[in-house]
C-alpha cells in the first residue's frame, strides 16, 4: 500500500548544492515530512511554483543566475500565498532582515542544528494547515446559529445566504484580520461593516473612508494625517484618520478604486502594523481594525494589471460576497414594508398600504441600484402620496427612467435588438403573441403589469389577448 505524503501540499528545496539538498531532504525524510521535490537551478523555480500544489518552499541566498532574494521578490510578488524559509550560508543580521522585510516567514544559517531547521519547517506547516482549517470552519460557520441576532436587526432580508452571511460575520468580527466585503453598488456593504464594527468589541468609533476619489496624495494625507509644515500650506499638524479609527474600525469603501502607489502604502501598512505621517519620519502603530469594501471583481481587476496580487492576498483571510437584489427576489416585499415605515415616519405620514400588484412589479426589474434604488422609489411614492394606497404611478415612472425608456425587465437596453442575431425572423403575430406570453410570465399573469411591461393600455392588451384565443 502506498504511504500518503506529508504534508498534503508541496514542500520546495532550492540549493545550487547538490550534497546540501540531499542532507537536507534527509533530515525531513527522517522527521516524517516526505512531500518534498529538490531544486538546484534556481532558473527553474518559478516554473516548478507554477506548475502548482508547491506552499512552503526552502530558499538558499546565495545561487548563481538568479540569487535568492530576487527570487524571494518574485515569489512574494506572484504568489504572496506561498510560505518561504531562507536558508543561508552567511550569518548576518542584515542579511535576514532584508529578507524578513521581502516576505520571508523565517531565516536559518546552513550552520544551524538540523533539529531547529527541521522544528522550523514543522512550525511553517503547521501555520499553513491552521489556516486552511480556518478557511474550512470559516465555510461551517455559514450555516450556524446566531449568537447576537439583534445585532442584525437593521438588515432587513428574508434570503437564506444573507443569513449564512450574518453567521459569518459574527463568527469573524473578532479577528484582527482585515474583512473584505465585496458587492455591487447599494446591496448594503456599509451596512455590514457597521455590523461587523458593533460585534468587533471594539470601543472606538467606526470611521468610514471613500478612497475612491484621493489621488495618491490626498490618500495619504487622509489615512496618516500630516505634521506642521509638511508641506505648503500645512499650517496645522492633521491627524489622520487611521489615527481617529483608534481602537475601532477604519472602514476603506471603493479600494478597487485605488491607485497602485496607494495600494502599495496600504499592504505596507497592513505587513508593518505602522506608518509614517506625512513630514514625520517617528512612525506610528495603527490601533484599528481594517474592514474594505468594493463593488469592482478584484480578480478581472488583478487580471488586468490594476490590482496588486500581493494586496488582495491579504484580504483573502476573511471575505463576504453580498449577493444583488435581482438574485433575492424574495426580499423585495419585506424591504418594501420596511422602506415603507421609514419613509411614512420620516414625512410624518401614515404608513401607506401597498397595491397588491406592487411586489409583481417590482419582481420585472433588474435594480442595478440595488436596495439604494428599492429605498428611494418607495421614499418617492411615499412624499407624493395622498390616499390610503399607494399610486402605482411614480414607481412605473422609476422604472421607466432607470431602464431608459426601454420597459422594465425585457431587453437590455434601448440600442439592443433582440431579433439582430436571429437568422430567421419570426411571424409578426408569433413576436407579439411571444412578447405578450413573456410580460404575462414576468407579472405573474397580471395583465395590468404586462400591459405597462408592454407600453399598452390593461385593456388594449386585453383585446388582443382575446383575438388571439379565437
Ligand atoms: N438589507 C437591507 N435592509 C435595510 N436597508 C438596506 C439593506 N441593504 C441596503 N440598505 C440601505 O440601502 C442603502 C445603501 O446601502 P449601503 O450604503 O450599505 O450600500 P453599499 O453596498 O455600501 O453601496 P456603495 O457600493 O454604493 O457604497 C442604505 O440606505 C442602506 O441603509
Amino acid at each position: 500500500m502506498d504511504k500518503a505524503l506529508y504534508p498534503s501540499f508541496r514542500i520546495l528545496l532550492v540549493d545550487d548544492e547538490p550534497a546540501w539538498l540531499d542532507a537536507l531532504a534527509l533530515s525531513l525524510e527522517w522527521s516524517g515530512i516526505t512531500n518534498i521535490v529538490t531544486c538546484q537551478d534556481s532558473r527553474e523555480v518559478m516554473g516548478i511554483v507554477e506548475s502548482g500544489d508547491v506552499e512552503l518552499i526552502l530558499l538558499d541566498l546565495n545561487m548563481p543566475n538568479l540569487g535568492g532574494e530576487e527570487l524571494l521578490a518574485l515569489i512574494g510578488e506572484r504568489h504572496p500565498e506561498i510560505v518561504t524559509i531562507v536558508i543561508s550560508g552567511m550569518n548576518q543580521v542584515e542579511g535576514a532582515v532584508q529578507c524578513m522585510k521581502l516576505g520571508a516567514y523565517d531565516y536559518f544559517v546552513k550552520t544551524s542544528e538540523d533539529e531547529r531547521l527541521v522544528s522550523g519547517v514543522v512550525r511553517a506547516i503547521r501555520m499553513l494547515e491552521l489556516k486552511q482549517e480556518n478557511r474550512q470552519m470559516s465555510q461551517c460557520i455559514l450555516h450556524g446559529e446566531l449568537k447576537h441576532p439583534e445585532a442584525f436587526d437593521a438588515i432587513i432580508t428574508a434570503d437564506s445566504r444573507m443569513h449564512a452571511i450574518f453567521s459569518y460575520i459574527e463568527a469573524v468580527a473578532r479577528s484582527s484580520e482585515p474583512l473584505l466585503i465585496t458587492g455591487e453598488s447599494g446591496v448594503g456593504k456599509e451596512l455590514f461593516a457597521q455590523v461587523a464594527h458593533r460585534l468587533s468589541g471594539c470601543r472606538g468609533p467606526l470611521v468610514a473612508v471613500n478612497v475612491a476619489g484621493l489621488d495618491d496624495n490626498a490618500f495619504s494625507d487622509t489615512l496618516f494625517g500630516h505634521v506642521r509644515g509638511a508641506y505648503t500650506g500645512a499650517d496645522q499638524a492633521r491627524r489622520g484618520m487611521i489615527e481617529e479609527a483608534a481602537d475601532g474600525t477604519l472602514f476603506l469603501d471603493e479600494i478597487g478604486d485605488m491607485s497602485l502607489p496607494s495600494q502599495v502604502k496600504l499592504l505596507r501598512l497592513l505587513q508593518e502594523g505602522e506608518y509614517f505621517p506625512l513630514g514625520s519620519d517617528v512612525p506610528k502603530r495603527i490601533r484599528a481594525r481594517v474592514i474594505v469594501a468594493t463593488h469592482q471583481d478584484l480578480t478581472a481587476k488583478q487580471a488586468a494589471g490594476t490590482f496588486r496580487r500581493d494586496l488582495y492576498y491579504r484580504f483573502r483571510t476573511h471575505q463576504v460576497h453580498i449577493p444583488p437584489l435581482r438574485e433575492r427576489k424574495g426580499d423585495l416585499a419585506p424591504l418594501l414594508d420596511h422602506f415603507l415605515g421609514e419613509a411614512a415616519r420620516a414625512f410624518g405620514k401614515k404608513k401607506p398600504t401597498p397595491p397588491k400588484e406592487l411586489p409583481q412589479l417590482l419582481a420585472t426589474h433588474s435594480f442595478p441600484g440595488n436596495v439604494r434604488e428599492l429605498k428611494a422609489m418607495v421614499f418617492d411614492a411615499v412624499s407624493t402620496h395622498r390616499e390610503r394606497v399607494l399610486s402605482l404611478e411614480s414607481f412605473y415612472q422609476a422604472l421607466r427612467a432607470t431602464d431608459g425608456g426601454t420597459p422594465p425587465g425585457l431587453v437590455g437596453g434601448p440600442d439592443q435588438n433582440p431579433f439582430a442575431c436571429m437568422e430567421r425572423l419570426p411571424t409578426f403575430g408569433s413576436a407579439i403573441e411571444l412578447l405578450m406570453d413573456e410580460a404575462l410570465a414576468r407579472s405573474g399573469g397580471k395583465q395590468t403589469i404586462a400591459a405597462r411591461l408592454l407600453g399598452m393600455t390593461p385593456s388594449g392588451l386585453n383585446k388582443r389577448l382575446k383575438s388571439l384565443s379565437k
